[in-house]
């Protein structure tokens, strides 16, 4: 069944890719290939300057980043991969902040921090991370933040910070949040295209061409294990006299009317196609030619009960005749689909509202 596209939570959203897009996985491998170098060239700058445990700390960032990007690359965990890489840069933010790296100018590092965690997380991660980020920031310039961590920072670069982080943050916010509501769209629009090219907009049965797929499968699977099916084509008696005599509205009724008592009448597993104007395959998967006349059977009783009410008021009975055929050995479903064509013209021609099974009346 096709997601509809409402139920898509975040997560799912984030996992759907649009043709073009630049897939999360590939975003972190690249950021990381970027970002390994620059922190091993700032240790190299760092022990020029004679800091050495800064350079050391810079090392393992650059070190724990490439990690993440060989066990990726080894084991292929795109979650895996994204839980570390967002808590090392997190953690190597906070760091660059907190440590005044760079006499305090690696703090510009943070602007990079919103962009990527929206389009590699979720939107709440993102919130949550940004939001936590800047009250981060927030305590780190208050004097508390001063007074425990001794940082460089002077006033008007503070507010400044602070107030175009938040700025950028917001409109990250909005930009993820565009970029999330068009994917939305494309998916609603991708599913009611799947839905149209599988359906019939008439009944919303199967339309003939996904009647045929899901037969195929089932040919495919008796072929591998050998338990045979049965199809079942079904045809409105005398249908052309009601659209004469009734206008071509009650005769889509009487279709509708038609194809719902058999989709009340079939099993989960089974298909149930438009095959033609007032014709319907039903596709009974694990089904033998006994079983198959029973259903059919059935069904066509079911049918014979329904009526519509015509536009003078009477109301208008309604039968189906049924042809029944079972797969047999290595024929083709084509050999298949024309036994069962003709023991419904059999069923046609012996008076109509019968079943016959493979041109031997049923009953
Ligand atoms: N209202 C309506 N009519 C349709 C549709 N599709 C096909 N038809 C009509 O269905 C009729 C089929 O009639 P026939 O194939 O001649 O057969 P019949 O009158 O049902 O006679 P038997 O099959 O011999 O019982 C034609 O008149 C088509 O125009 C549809 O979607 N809606």
């Amino acid at each position: 069944m096709t997601q509809t596209p409402h139920s898509a939570a975040d997560s799912e959203l984030s996992q759907f890719r649009v043709k073009g897009e630049i897939p999360v996985p590939a975003l972190i491998n690249w950021l990381s290939a970027a970002a390994v170098p620059i922190l091993a060239f700032f240790a190299w700058r760092s022990s020029q300057h004679g800091d050495n445990l800064n350079a050391s700390v810079l090392l393992v960032f650059s070190g724990l980043l490439a990690l993440n990007l060989l066990v990726f690359l080894g084991f292929r965990h795109k979650t895996l991969q994204r839980r570390g890489f967002i808590s090392l840069i997190t953690v190597l933010f906070t760091y660059l902040a907190v440590h005044a790296v760079e006499d305090g100018s690696a703090i510009i590092w943070l602007f990079a921090y919103p962009p990527i965690i929206f389009y590699i997380s979720e939107a709440r991660v993102g919130v949550f991370a940004c939001a936590g980020g800047w009250l981060a920031v927030l305590f780190l310039f208050s004097p508390a933040g001063e007074w425990l961590f001794g940082s460089p920072y002077s006033s008007s670069f503070r507010i400044s910070l602070v107030i175009v982080l938040a700025f950028e943050m917001v409109t990250c916010y909005i930009l993820d949040q565009s970029r999330r509501r068009s994917k939305l769209g494309l998916l609603k629009l991708a599913a009611e295209f799947e839905y149209a090219a599988k359906h019939d907009a008439l009944t919303g049965l199967a339309n003939r061409r996904e009647g045929l797929t899901q037969l195929e499968g089932e040919y495919q699977r008796y072929l591998r294990n050998g338990r045979p099916f049965s199809v079942l084509l079904m045809d409105i008696d005398l249908f052309k006299t009601v659209n004469d005599q009734h206008g071509h509205q009650v005769g889509d009724e009487l279709i509708i009317l038609v194809a719902r008592t058999l989709a009340s009448g079939c099993r989960k597993m089974d298909t149930i196609a438009r095959w033609g104007g007032e014709e319907f395959l039903v596709l009974l998967p694990e089904t033998t030619l006994a079983e198959a006349s029973a259903s059919a059977e059935r069904m066509r009783a079911a049918v014979a009960t329904q009526s519509v009410q015509t536009e003078s008021g009477k109301t208008m009975g309604v039968t189906i005749s049924t042809g029944v055929a079972s797969i047999r050995g290595s024929e083709s479903i084509d050999r298949l689909l024309q036994r069962a064509d003709e023991a419904l013209y059999a069923a046609k021609s012996r008076g109509r509202d019968q079943v016959c099974i493979e041109a031997k009346a049923a009953r």
